[in-house]
């Protein structure tokens, strides 16, 4: 059984229907991508899967346990080992970058002040803000807020962690060194979804490949650097590859994935 599993999942707004049979599943340890053109639902997708949409049918297990997706506020099982990152990041202004750090794992789960304050250095080292500690959000940069928002995530060691667009805001470098953290992390068995436009990230990173169409899955790909790849996840790749925003240039070719195995 699939670490996640998610079937037929109808999301609305009004009149819209903004999810429409959507699934897809994920091993434990994969980096999933959402991708598709502005506004085809990789976002409530993404916010469907920690319980912060209301969905109208569908269902979803998570390490072989159902999720109530249909009440938002009951996806226990989720919030217990789930992260997210959103594209707005979400950091506490009045506080410190190390207090945003140690703020839920302190309060929320009990962690010592000492405990929570050793990891938070660490993880602000790893990602190249071991200056920045002491100093509040808006004095950051878009891209160190942004690494700063992934660190307070991975402060909870989530089993599952969700991002949107967890690059958009990093300089090529950054890009390379997030990229690596996460495949660290996944090979340590965090399973990863991440929505981007960065094909080049999501060439490099992707254990598979979810391409959103319309709020609609046009194609599963499965496979990261192998030798081929649907035809509408490559043509949708090659289209935007050119975006400068994708970090194509940064994480690699959008070639070579693996025929889907769904
Ligand atoms: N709270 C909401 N109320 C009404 N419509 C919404 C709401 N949230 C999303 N939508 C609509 O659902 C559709 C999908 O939005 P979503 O943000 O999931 O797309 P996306 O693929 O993430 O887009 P982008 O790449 O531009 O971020 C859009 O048409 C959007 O307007």
């Amino acid at each position: 059984m699939p670490y996640i599993d998610v079937r037929d999942v109808c999301v609305r707004h009004g009149k819209t229907e903004t999810l429409r049979d959507v699934g897809f599943t994920a091993e434990r340890g994969e980096i999933v991508s959402f991708i598709g053109p502005s506004g085809s639902g990789k976002t409530t997708l993404l916010r469907t899967l920690i319980g912060l949409q209301s969905v109208e049918c569908g269902r979803m297990t998570v390490d072989g346990r159902m999720v109530n997706m249909s009440e938002p506020g009951s996806a226990k099982v989720l919030r217990a080992q789930a992260a997210i990152v959103f594209q707005q990041f979400g950091l506490f202004g009045h506080m410190s970058v190390l207090r945003n750090l140690t703020l839920a794992p302190t309060v929320v789960a009990k962690r010592t002040h000492r405990e929570a304050e050793h990891e938070a250095h660490e993880l602000l080292e790893k990602l190249g803000l071991a200056d920045k500690a002491n100093v509040l959000p808006d004095d950051l940069s878009g891209g160190q807020k942004q690494r700063v928002a992934i660190a307070r995530a991975l402060m909870l060691r989530p089993a599952l962690l969700l991002l949107d667009e967890p690059t958009s805001a990093l300089d090529p470098r950054k890009v390379q060194e997030v990229s690596s953290l996460l495949r660290d992390l996944a090979r340590d068995g965090m399973t990863i979804i991440q929505v981007s436009h960065a094909m080049g990230v999501v060439a490099s990173l992707s254990d598979r490949i979810v391409l959103l169409e319309a709020g609609h899955v046009r194609a599963l790909g499965h496979g990261r650097g192998q030798a081929s790849q649907t035809p509408d996840i490559a043509a949708f790749m090659n289209t935007h590859s050119d975006d400068p925003e994708s970090g194509a240039s940064a994480g690699g070719s959008p070639q070579g994935f693996r025929e889907p195995q769904f």
